[in-house]
């Protein structure tokens, strides 16, 4: 029978790996585990249960907010919470960061910013949704925890991961050492190492991106599209569209295949739909980690200023040179455009 390294035993066995940690952050990894089997039990039963559709609010961003934006929203605060290794949750559902009051006056050393359910528009459709996690330690132990402690660069991330809730149900992460995916088992009810060293392909033949828009992507980014449709054996185009719809689906099946995935920014959304923190950030260290590339376009993700708790960006993610293909298509865009064209306009700066 093979050997089967269940998530708690890989973090234990990794903690060799941090001799100055005491083992918090696997207990942080631990509790975020727990949370997400509970959140996916629900997702499993949605159906049946009262928990699909709207809830009838809306979050910060203006979106209105799904029950289960809400349920996951609770599970993984409440774990966190009572964890005792956080200090602060940074959450896409709520306006301000939450302070977590420390029982033993002596706060957590880690800040955790959650996308507690991405993708909420699909639950309803049976589509793959996620959830996405980004772990910093404080920034400052002399002051009470704030939201400078949050504001940092992707950069300063210490681990980062993404639970995907799909055919299947798995949690990928980085503590900046390799990615690694756990696949859950439903029979033990635990996350089980299925995807060691995880890479992304260097190449590959797939873009997701909504092109329902179009008409509103910046001109960079219509001409990139245009090549992908284009017919050339050498470089195995015409590529393949794919987009779900919901960022950890369309990430992680570019991670396995290799592609690239685009959210620009459009006349819209000027600065990109995504949120840095708690979706770029992230997503961005998983990928570099895996070997592939994250920018705006232009700069690397991880080395943005993080300026607003809710800031969002443009992100192309994916294979490497996929990316840096992209970008040289909206750097080439940006150059020739000095001269106004009266159909297309300026194309916009990207920073
Ligand atoms: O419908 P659009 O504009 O293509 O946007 C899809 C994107 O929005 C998101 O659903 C936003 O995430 P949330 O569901 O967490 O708000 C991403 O997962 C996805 O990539
Ligand atoms: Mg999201
Ligand atoms: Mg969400």
């Amino acid at each position: 029978m093979p050997k089967v390294t269940t998530l708690g035993q890989f973090i234990i066995e990794k903690q060799a790996d941090f001799p100055y940690a005491k083992g918090e952050l696997s207990r942080l990894l631990r509790d975020i585990a727990i949370a997400a089997k509970i959140v996916n039990r629900e997702v499993n039963k949605a159906g049946l249960m009262d928990i699909l559709g709207q809830a009838g609010s809306t979050n910060i961003q203006g979106e209105s907010q799904q029950k289960l934006d809400i349920f996951a929203n609770e599970q993984f605060i409440s774990a966190l919470t009572s964890g005792g290794e956080c200090c602060i949750v940074a959450s896409e559902e709520n306006e301000d960061i939450i302070i977590i009051d420390p029982k033993d006056r002596k706060a957590g050393k880690y800040v955790v910013a959650i996308d507690p359910l991405d993708g909420s528009s699909n639950i309803d459709v049976n589509v793959p949704v996620g959830t996405i996690f980004s772990i910093y330690r404080r920034k400052d132990f002399d002051t009470p925890p704030g939201l400078c402690d949050v504001l940092q660069k992707g950069t300063e991330q210490v681990a980062a991961g993404y639970i995907i809730y799909g055919s299947s149900t798995m949690l990928v992460y980085t503590t900046g050492r390799g990615v690694n995916g756990f696949t859950l088992d439903p029979s033990i009810g635990e996350f089980c190492l299925s995807h060691p060293g995880m890479r992304v392909p260097e190449d590959g033949t797939i873009y997701s991106i909504n092109e329902g828009y179009y008409m509103h992507f910046p001109k960079g980014v219509k001409q990139y599209i245009k090549y992908c449709q284009e017919e050339d054996r050498a470089t195995k185009r015409p590529y393949t569209s794919r987009y779900i719809g919901s960022m950890v689906a369309d990430i992680h099946r570019n991670l396995i295949k290799g592609g690239i995935f685009i959210y620009p920014y459009t006349a819209a959304t000027p600065s990109g739909k995504l949120r840095l923190v708690y979706e770029c950030n992230p997503m961005a260290f998983i990928i570099e980690q895996a070997g592939g590339r994250a920018t705006n376009g232009d700069k690397r993700i991880l080395t943005i200023e993080v300026e607003e708790l809710h800031q969002r960006t443009p992100v192309f993610i994916g294979s490497k040179n996929m990316v840096i293909h992209a970008e040289e298509f909206m750097k080439e865009a940006i150059e020739l455009s000095f001269a106004y064209d009266e159909n297309q306009g300026f194309p916009f700066a990207v920073d």
